[in-house]
Parts: structure tokens; sequence; C-alpha cells
């Protein structure tokens, strides 16, 4: 016999997890399943450790500076404890995902979903049992699991995806060849190396080349690297890998041969569709996998929505998130509105953090668009000055006529919270002078995005749009 709910969830990742709650709080009667750790990829081994392992990274990379601030003393790194410390982060913040859901009386539903029709789920447990759930709406948030591509060895106690680097013991040893150059690449690099490991970064093709963030961008994520002695080395591809008792040997299409004592694949993700049965609610996915659905997320079947990894090629916890509240509001309004997917923010955490929304001046000019550039250095930011955290900058595009908001990339320290600034604007005409108006602590690093901006303002001649009369 089906039990009956208003909406059930699969998948408890960012994109389950805030479409369980927001339903909750907007008054629906809600059921969540998850078949593995609760929190999905992003906080059990996404997101949350990363975000954990880069703030004990960039601890460690200030040290130059430190004598010349009066530090005296040196730090060494200590990885097994830095692991520790990320489970540790991780547990207690499931504790209060649980904590929440409970308090929402969300029905939270262990166990492995699939479809039996169009609105009705099996749920099936370890040992074995079912229950049937009936909802009105579902939404697919399952995610995506690491692709292990030859000939990388598949469940090799050597050869890590982050699927496994943050939730298992890590191998004995610290020379680590790191394979790809996406944004798992790009972030592990600089963590493992300041983390203690001779890291040998390895990829066919260059550093983060699928994400259009600027060149001035990518050359000053590139120049710290450097700084740091750490260095993409470009391979025209992988013959041969064998894992051994203690090491692994990699051999490249060049002939050079390398040794290692384990591999790090940053080598994307695949969406989770294997076992949700999807014919049965006559629900499609594309030649790569993601379920397919149109501009509202509602999948082939119209109470059925996809969001997240599961569906999107860009896999981030923010579109997951952006998604979720999309979704939920077209359920709660049986409406069709759609998202605007310039506005959901970009961050990678490397040596820098790189962050950006909206077009960037080839797109806008693609577009048609006339694209008006302000920029701002942290070089002369009074607070980054006292920081010893100079590297970056904040660029801002506007259209030339109107003065709204097309796009904006900020390169440096704090960069992924300083692009709230942006995200949260009301609305992209307006976003600008919204900028303009407001009030600012000082000194802060945020202050380089009221320069940028009365920059662009007086460069361009777009003093009235944004300062206003
Ligand atoms: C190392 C790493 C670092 C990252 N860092 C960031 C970051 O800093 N910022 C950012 O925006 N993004 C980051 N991401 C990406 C981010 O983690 C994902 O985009 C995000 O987790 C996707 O959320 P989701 O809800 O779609 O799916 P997931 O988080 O993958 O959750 C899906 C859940 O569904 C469950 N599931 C699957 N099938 C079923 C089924 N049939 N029945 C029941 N449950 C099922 C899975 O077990 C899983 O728990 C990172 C990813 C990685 C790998
Ligand atoms: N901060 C963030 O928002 C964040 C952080 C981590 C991951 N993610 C998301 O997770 C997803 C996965 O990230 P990723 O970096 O693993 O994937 P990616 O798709 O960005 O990069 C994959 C890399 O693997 C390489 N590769 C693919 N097949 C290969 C093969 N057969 N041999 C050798 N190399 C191969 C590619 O050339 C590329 O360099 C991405 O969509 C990313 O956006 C986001």
């Amino acid at each position: 016999m089906a039990e009956h709910t208003d909406l059930a969830v699969i998948g408890s990742g960012p994109g389950g997890y805030r479409a369980a709650v927001l339903g909750a709080l907007r008054g629906l009667k809600v059921s969540i399943i998850e078949k593995d750790a609760w929190g999905g990829c992003c906080l059990n081994h996404g997101c949350v450790p990363k975000k954990d392992w880069h703030h004990t990274a960039r601890l460690l990379a200030a040290q130059p500076s430190f004598s010349e601030r009066g530090i005296q003393g040196a730090l060494r790194p200590d990885i097994e404890a830095a692991w520790q410390h990320q489970r540790q982060v991780v547990a207690t913040v499931q504790d209060s995902y649980a904590g929440y859901l409970a308090h929402l009386k969300v029905d939270s539903v262990q166990g492995c979903a699939r479809f039996l029709d169009a609105q009705t789920l099996e749920v099936r447990n370890d040992q074995n049992s079912s229950r049937e759930i009936h909802a009105q709406h579902i939404i697919i948030a399952t995610g995506a699991s690491a692709h292990i591509p030859s000939p990388f060895p598949e469940n090799a106690a050597r050869v890590l995806t982050t699927d496994r680097l943050f939730t298992q013991a890590l191998p004995s040893g610290r020379r680590v060849a790191l394979i790809g150059s996406g944004v798992v690449a790009t972030e592990m690099a600089f963590i493992l190396t300041q983390l203690g490991c001779e890291v040998h970064w390895l990829a066919r093709s260059p550093m983060l080349n699928r994400l259009n963030f600027s060149r001035p961008a990518r050359d000053t994520l590139i120049k710290e690297l450097t700084r740091q002695g750490i260095e993409l080395q470009r391979t025209k591809g992988f013959v041969a890998v064998k894992e051994t008792q203690n090491h692994v040997h990699i051999r490249l299409e060049e002939g050079r041969e390398l040794e290692v004592d384990w591999v790090c694949l940053g080598t994307g993700r695949k969406p989770h569709t294997q076992a949700l049965n999807l014919t049965a609610a006559g629900i499609n996915t594309d030649t790569q996998g993601f379920i397919q659905r149109d501009a509202s997320l509602r999948t082939a079947n119209r109470n059925c929505f996809a969001i997240g990894d599961v569906a999107n090629s860009l896999m981030t916890a923010n579109h997951a998130l952006a998604e979720a509240t999309l979704a939920v509001d077209n359920i709660i309004h049986e409406a069709d509105k759609s998202l605007d997917w310039q506005q959901i923010p970009m961050v990678v955490y490397s040596a820098l953090e790189l962050a950006r929304l909206g077009h960037d001046e080839d797109s806008a000019e693609d577009a048609g668009l006339e694209p008006a550039v302000g920029f701002a250095a942290f070089q002369t930011s009074p607070c980054a000055l006292g920081q010893d955290d100079i590297s970056g900058f904040v660029r801002l595009l506007a259209d030339m006529d109107s003065g709204a908001m097309l796009g904006g990339e900020i390169v440096g320290g704090s960069a992924g919270e300083l692009i709230h600034l942006l995200s949260l604007a009301p609305d992209t005409q307006s976003a600008l002078r919204w900028l303009a108006k407001g009030i600012y602590n000082h000194p802060a690093r945020a202050e380089e995005v009221l320069n940028a901006t009365e920059t662009l303002a007086n460069k361009w001649g777009l003093q009235e749009p944004i300062f206003g009369g």
C-alpha cells in the first residue's frame, strides 16, 4: 500500500536538501529519500570538506609573510590531522541538516528510489525491505559520481577520485599524480601541495578551459600557482597505469614513465540515473546521460522535475541550489518560471579564488551587446595590503547604453564572498546603481567593488544611470 505525500525528493545533496526544506517551509508534506550518506556529494566529498582543506591550505600558504609580520617559527602540514578535521566538520553539518529536516517534519527515508510509474516510487533499503511512496510532485536530485577513465583502474586502493579521497583513509606516501585540468584538479593542486604532498599535476588540456574565466583571471591564478611551485604539465595522454602494493606506475603517451605513491583523479563526473527506472515515469536522458527537462525544470513527465548535477552539465552546488528554489516555486504556484542562468555565480577555490557571473566580453559581444568595463585591483587596497594578499582584481561589465550590469569577475582573497555583491543585486538594470549607493565598511576588500563601479561610470560616461540624479 503506497503512502501519499505532496512532494517526494530523490537525493539529499544541496539540490534535494534545499528542495525538501523549501517545500516544507511552504506548507507541503515532504518525503526525502537518500540511498547513501545524507548531504550528497557536496557535504560528504565535495564543497564542504574541500572548503575546509582550502582554508588550511590558505593558512599554510600565508607563511612566507609571517616573519615580516613579526610571527616567528615554521608551520608544518599534517595531512592526517587535516583529514580528521574535515570529517568532523562534515559530521557536524550532517547532524544539523538531519535536525532541521526533523524539525520541519520532513519524512527522511533511507534507501534507493526507483519509479514504479509516473507518480509512484519504490524505496528499498540495505536490509531489502521496501516502501512505496505516491507523490503529487517528484523532484529528482540524484547528482553525479566521479568518472574513472581508462587506463586508470577502478576500485584500486591507490587510485582515488575525490569521492574516496575525503571519505576513506589516505594511502601511505606523499608523491601524488593529480590528473585533469578542470575545477577539481585546479583546486586540489593547490590544496594537496600545501598539505605537504609532492604533486605531479598532469593533464591533456589547459587549466579551466571549459569555464569562461577571462585571460587575466587565469593568468593571475597561474602566476600565483607558479610562485608556489605548482605547475600543470601537459601530456598527450595516459597509456598504462599499474598499481603495485605501495606505488602506482604511469606511462604517458610521449614515452615518459612516472612512479607515485597514489593518484588523485579530477577527470569529470557522470549523472546518476542508473537505479531510477526512468522509463516507467516517461522521463528521458540525453546522449551524455543527463535528464532532459524544459526551462521550468520539468521533465517529459510534468509532475516530475530534475535539478542539479543529474540534469545540469555545469555541476555546481550553486546551480543545484538555485534550481531547487525554482522547482519548488513552480510547484507551489503551478507556474512555468525559468532561471536567469547568467546570475548564478561560479567560484574556483585554488591558490586564489576566482569568482564570476554573467557575461564576459566575448559572450556579451556575441549577444549583440556593447560591454563597458570597470576595473579595480587589490594591489592598492588598504585591506589587501594589510593582509599581504594583493593579487587579483574586480572587473565589472555594463551595457554601454543603459548601464545595466552584464557580468562581473572577482579574483583574489574572499572572491567567493565578494561575488554575492553582484549575485544578490536586485536586478541587472539597477545592480550598478545599487553598488554605487551602498554604504561600505572601511577598510574592506569589498570597497574594490565600489571602486570598479565608479571607474566604470566615469570612464564610459555612465554617471547618470549609475550615480543617479
Ligand atoms: C571535490 C569537489 C568539490 C566541489 N566543490 C564545490 C564548490 O566549492 N562549490 C560548488 O558550487 N560546487 C562544488 N562541487 C560540486 C557540487 O558538489 C555538486 O554540484 C553538488 O553536490 C550537486 O548537488 P546535487 O544535489 O545535484 O547532487 P549530489 O550532491 O550529488 O547529491 C545526490 C544524492 O542523491 C543520492 N541518490 C542518487 N541516486 C539515488 C536514488 N536512486 N535513490 C536515493 N538517493 C539517490 C546520492 O547518494 C547523493 O547523496 C564540488 C564537487 C566536488 C567533487
Ligand atoms: N568550485 C566548484 O564549483 C566545483 C569544484 C569542484 C568540482 N565542481 C564540478 O564538478 C564537476 C567535475 O569536476 P572535474 O574537474 O572532475 O571535471 P571537468 O569536467 O571540469 O574536468 C575534467 C578533466 O578531466 C580530463 N579528462 C577527461 N577524460 C579524460 C581521460 N580519459 N584522460 C585524461 N584526462 C581526462 C579533462 O581533460 C579535464 O581536464 C565539474 O562540472 C565542476 O564544475 C565544481
